[in-house]
């Protein structure tokens, strides 16, 4: 049975007249992983702010395990681990130091959750080496580090792989997958890379301010793009003459409704086709659909 970890309801936050989160409804079951999309200044760090009680919201409602967050501040503040957009890390104290003075701000954490979390982050080989010595990958790995040794139940990273290259992005998301498993942790997190929706169980997208959609990569992709079959041949105008279209545009795309469409239409033309792909819808064409902007990093 699935459990809801955290709900808001009707989130708002206002600076001065402007409303720059409006009336968000949020929910989390508990071991998901749900990713927040929105372009630069929609509203994400805001939200994430307002979910982890640094920001007191306008107007709304935040539920952690059924409490009311703005009456349990300290219990709440203890189920969640936030990694910021910037790095708290002391440059010029090793990973172990910067880990222990983490700990050191929390009552009784053992010195083997340190180890324990050195070890899950994969960090044995570098925990006596200076932060600042190390690669963006491995220092973000050090923020996440610091952020689960209280042991959160929720975890929230604001753009956790932004400047990243993409082998270091997908380790940095195998290891938050590995985890959310052994942790039992639930994971929320902003994102810019697009693709990075696919592995979310749940996804939300906000534009100023606003919820435009929110459900499964896989259920977005199919609502809100089309499957597309691309066409090459010698002869365009046979294919056109066939399928009675009008225009020859090469290569030729056509839209279909799924995979079973295609295959009656590669049927009617197979004589005249050189070679053809089939391609699935992207988040990046999600996001264009609903907000007729690309999402630039
Ligand atoms: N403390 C503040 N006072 C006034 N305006 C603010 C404040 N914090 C954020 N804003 C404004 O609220 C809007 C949303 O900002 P927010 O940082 O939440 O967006 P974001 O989606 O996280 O953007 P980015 O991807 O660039 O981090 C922006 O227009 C921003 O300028």
């Amino acid at each position: 049975m699935q459990t809801t970890r955290l709900t808001a309801k009707n989130l708002s936050k206002k600076y001065g007249t402007r409303e720059v989160v409006s009336q968000l409804d949020i929910s989390v079951e508990a071991g998901s992983f749900t990713a927040l999309l929105g372009t630069n200044g929609a509203g994400k760090s805001t939200t994430i702010g307002m979910l982890t009680t640094l920001v007191q919201p306008t107007s709304g409602e935040i539920y952690y395990d059924g409490l009311v967050s703005k009456e349990h501040l300290p219990k709440v503040r203890a189920k969640v681990g936030i990694v910021f957009q910037d790095s708290l890390l002391d440059g010029a104290l090793s990973v172990l130091d910067n880990l222990k003075i983490q700990a050191g701000l929390y009552k009784n954490i053992p010195k083997e959750r340190i180890d324990e979390v050195i070890k899950l982050t994969k960090l044995t080989a570098l925990s006596k080496q200076k932060v600042s010595h190390l690669s963006g990958g491995q220092r973000r790995r050090v923020d996440i580090a610091t952020s689960i040794l209280h042991q959160p139940d929720i975890l929230f990273l604001d753009e956790p792989t932004t400047g990243l290259d993409i082998q270091t992005r997908l380790a940095i998301w195998e290891m938050l997958e590995g985890m959310r498993q052994t942790e039992n942790l639930t994971i929320f997190l902003t994102t810019h890379y697009l693709d990075e929706a696919n592995f979310a169980d749940n996804v939300y997208i906000i534009d100023d301010g606003k919820l435009i959609a929110n459900g499964s990569a896989q259920a977005l992709i199919q609502t809100y793009t089309k499957e597309n079959l691309q066409i090459e041949a010698g002869q365009l105008s046979d294919i056109c003459r066939v399928l009675g279209l009008s225009e020859e545009k090469f290569p030729m795309i056509i839209p279909v409704a799924d995979a079973q469409a295609a295959i009656s239409i590669l049927n009617k033309i197979q004589p005249y086709v050189t070679t053809f792909t089939y391609q699935h819808g992207t988040m990046n064409e999600v996001f264009v659909a609903l907000t007729g902007k690309e999402m630039t990093s």
